[in-house]
């Protein structure tokens, strides 16, 4: 059950009803088989409602003054497991460092899409390589057993995951095998076979009210959107009420905390620091006990990001909960990890070693409205079976939603297109 339902006041008038059906143009095959040279490039997508508009004028002033950037152009990563977030260009880097622009003064607001709009247009790669590979598999009427081997094939390229094409096909081979079938059907099969893969995953954050703080730590590798998840959860925290304590814990870089303290000003919370260099664990051990003496209600501790190879920052962060664990012995009870949408492949040993060393409860994908490689999400459900808690959309303070596994289902197999 998505915790939207459960949602109010500010948070609720945040999420609307998703858009309608985005329609685009169905180019053809992109398999690479069958591309001959003509990768197809996104089409433009149609504007989206934006549920938003709908919102008083001093709540659109609030964004405005809070920065609301369009989706940074980014290129991806380079794929698969040579995958380096230290690789990004540094006019991204850059951006990492200081965050988004805040905008002085009062602005128009910026005519900006609907979540769901911005997450099918990030999974739209993902979505017409499977999409268009479908159509261009299914040529035939009726099944067989070749058409099943090159539908495979298209899912493991989707980064689905082995398992989860093998799902799939032998879905269809028991529904459909020497039988008439169409490729909106297969997309329709998919986007089941999806959401049961994605469903039991797709898990609110529940915030313990009995734990004060309740301590959620926050982890992941170089520019997965850790501080920006961070001031996302305080804003969203603060508009129910909870009172936030945030620990930036990245004392390795001042920027890092820089970045920190802006969204602590955006959001009114207040953020303990140290000086650049000083011990993070002893940071996150005077956070905990901060918000014990003061009944904060939710303390959310930042860290530096770290590759998931380098043993020596993966032992600190096992520190860091060692030294926790004195102020509270249940604590961390939320050890979120921050997976940039973009990655790929290497998102799933991200998850098998921050899992192993930091004792990860749940997941937070971020940057899916930017050229996301989301096929993987379903892999690392189905290898891990972690819950996934939200997913991020935007640089925005307002650009987090639970995850929906329905929702993403659809997006990711282009069920609801029209082709
Ligand atoms: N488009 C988009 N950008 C995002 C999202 N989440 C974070 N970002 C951007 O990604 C970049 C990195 O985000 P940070 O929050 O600084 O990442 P981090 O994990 O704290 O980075 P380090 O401190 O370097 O480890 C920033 O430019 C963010 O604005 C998202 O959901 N969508």
């Amino acid at each position: 059950m998505s915790e939207s339902g459960k949602k109010q006041g500010f948070w609720s008038k945040l999420f609307g009803t998703p858009p309608a059906e985005e329609k685009s143009d169905a180019p053809e095959a992109l398999d690479a088989r069958r591309q001959a040279g003509q990768d197809a490039e996104p089409s433009h997508e149609q504007e989206g409602h934006d549920p938003r508009d709908a919102a008083p004028p001093e709540m659109q002033a609030e964004w405005v003054k809070a920065g609301h950037p369009n989706p940074p152009e980014q290129e991806p990563p380079v794929p698969g497991d040579i995958w380096n977030p230290l690789d990004q260009p540094q006019e991204v880097r850059d951006k990492q460092e200081h965050g988004p622009e805040v905008t002085a003064g009062v602005e128009p607001v910026v005519e900006k899409k609907g979540w769901f709009a911005r997450l099918s247009e990030g999974l739209k790669r993902s979505s017409d390589n499977l999409s268009n590979s479908i159509g261009a598999i299914f040529t035939k009427k009726r099944l067989d057993e070749d058409t099943l081997l090159d539908l495979e094939d298209t899912l493991i390229a989707a980064d689905l995951g082995i398992d989860t094409a093998t799902s799939i096909v032998e879905a269809l081979r028991a529904e459909k095998v020497d039988k008439d079938v169409a490729p909106d059907e297969v997309r329709a099969i998919l986007a089941r076979e999806v959401e049961n893969v994605l469903g039991p995953v797709a898990t609110p954050l529940v915030i313990d009210q009995t734990k004060k703080p309740f301590v959620i730590l926050m982890v992941g590798v170089n520019g997965s959107g850790k501080t920006t998840t961070i001031g996302k959860l305080s804003a969203k925290y603060r508009a129910e009420g909870k009172s936030v304590l945030l620990a930036a814990g990245d004392t390795f870089r001042a920027a890092a905390v820089e970045q920190l303290q802006v969204w602590g000003e955006r959001t009114g919370v207040e953020v303990l620091t140290r000086p650049t260099g000083a011990d993070a664990s002893g940071l996150a051990f005077d956070a905990v006990q901060k918000g014990q003496d003061e009944g904060t209600d939710i303390v959310i501790i930042d860290t530096a990001g770290r590759l998931q190879n380098r043993t020596e920052l993966m032992d600190e962060l096992e520190k860091i909960i060692r030294v926790i664990k004195k102020r509270d012995p249940d604590a961390p009870h939320a050890t979120l990890l921050t997976l940039d949408a973009t990655t790929g492949q290497n998102a799933l040993n991200q998850v098998e070693i921050f899992g192993q060393k930091a004792g990860v409860t749940g997941l937070v994908m971020t940057k899916l409205d930017g050229t996301a490689r989301g096929g993987i999400l379903v892999a690392i459900a189905r290898k891990f079976g972690l819950p996934i808690h939200f997913i991020g959309v935007g640089e925005a303070v307002e650009d987090l939603e639970p995850f929906a596994a329905g929702e993403f289902a659809r997006a990711i197999s282009g069920a609801d297109r029209e082709h």
